[in-house]
């Protein structure tokens, strides 16, 4: 069994970003920045949201975080979105998802200048991945891509089955698995029988958030195992969708958790945001 490690690999994306901002910074260029806004005190955000400033820190980028409290209104955000659309300092903006309840996320998406839309969640950048066009990719599916690519895994004809159906995980990472040409299977919580559908894939890509759920009668022999789940176990310990000692020994290669698709997100949002610096010229 090989380990993917998003560790290694995602440090290898952030050294060419950081040779990058290097490069700027000696020919006396504007920097690339990216603001992030925090709404609310979920614990879970609080931590992503600071190793997003520690990404940028690391790469030289500027970074700025805007956090408002849980009563924070909708106008608010909007008002703060509309101040960033028109910064022309900014070139990333990114809003940590969940929203609290009287916030309207897809409102707030929607909001976003399309050019400066790092996570690619925006309709606009949604259309372009659906139809095979550059733009801003959602930084966990593109993470992934990239963690094939590090292990030199061609999709090309190999069968995908993609658990769970989110607009920012299971239905992008979809499209990018289409377009290396696999034969993509979106399973969710309505499929019959579960384990027969998953275990015809070569690559299973599980991204239903319940704690160990995958176990390996729902695993192909030398399958491909890419594990976006976030949970914690029955002892608090952070763990993935899959159960990963009970599966390792029958997959080719398999993502840990921590450790292995969540640091590429904060990698592929730092691409996208040199992107965004570099599309808006
Ligand atoms: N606006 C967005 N909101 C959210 C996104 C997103 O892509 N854009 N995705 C998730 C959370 N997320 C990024 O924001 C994220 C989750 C996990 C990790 C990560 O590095 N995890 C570590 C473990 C961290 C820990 O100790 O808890 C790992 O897997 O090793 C990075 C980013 C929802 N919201």
């Amino acid at each position: 069994m090989k380990l993917i490690n998003g560790k290694e690999i995602s440090k290898s994306i952030k050294d060419e970003i950081k040779a990058e901002v290097e490069a700027l910074k000696a020919a006396g260029k504007r920097l690339p920045k990216l603001v992030v806004v925090l709404v609310g005190d979920n614990q879970a955000s609080q931590v992503y949201v600071r190793n997003k400033e520690r990404g940028c820190q690391y790469t030289g980028m500027l970074s700025e975080i805007i956090r408002r409290d849980n009563n924070c209104t909708q106008e608010e955000l909007l008002k703060i979105i509309d101040d960033l659309n028109h910064d022309d300092h900014v070139d990333g903006i990114l809003v940590q998802l969940p929203l609290p309840k009287q916030i309207d996320e897809q409102a707030i998406i929607e909001a976003i200048d399309p050019t400066k839309d790092v996570d690619g969640f925006h309709p606009r950048n949604i259309a372009k991945l659906f139809l095979n066009e550059e733009g801003l990719v959602p930084c966990t599916p593109a993470g992934m891509m990239a963690m094939l690519d590090a292990i030199g895994y061609d999709l090309d004809g190999k069968e995908v089955c993609v658990v769970g159906r989110s607009n920012i995980v299971g239905k992008p990472v979809s499209l990018l698995a289409l377009a290396r040409n696999a034969t993509v299977t979106i399973a969710h919580s309505h499929t019959k029988d579960l384990p027969k559908v998953t275990s015809r894939a070569d690559v299973l890509i599980a991204a239903i958030g319940q704690p160990k759920f995958f176990t390996k009668e729902y695993i192909k022999e030398g399958a491909v195992v890419l594990d976006v789940g976030m949970d914690r176990d029955e002892n608090n310990k952070l763990c993935g969708d899959v159960d990963f000692e009970d599966v390792k020994d029958k997959c080719h290669a398999i993502t840990p958790v921590p450790g292995g698709v969540g640091p590429m997100t904060i990698a592929l949002l730092l691409k996208n945001t040199m992107k965004a610096y570099k599309m808006r010229g």
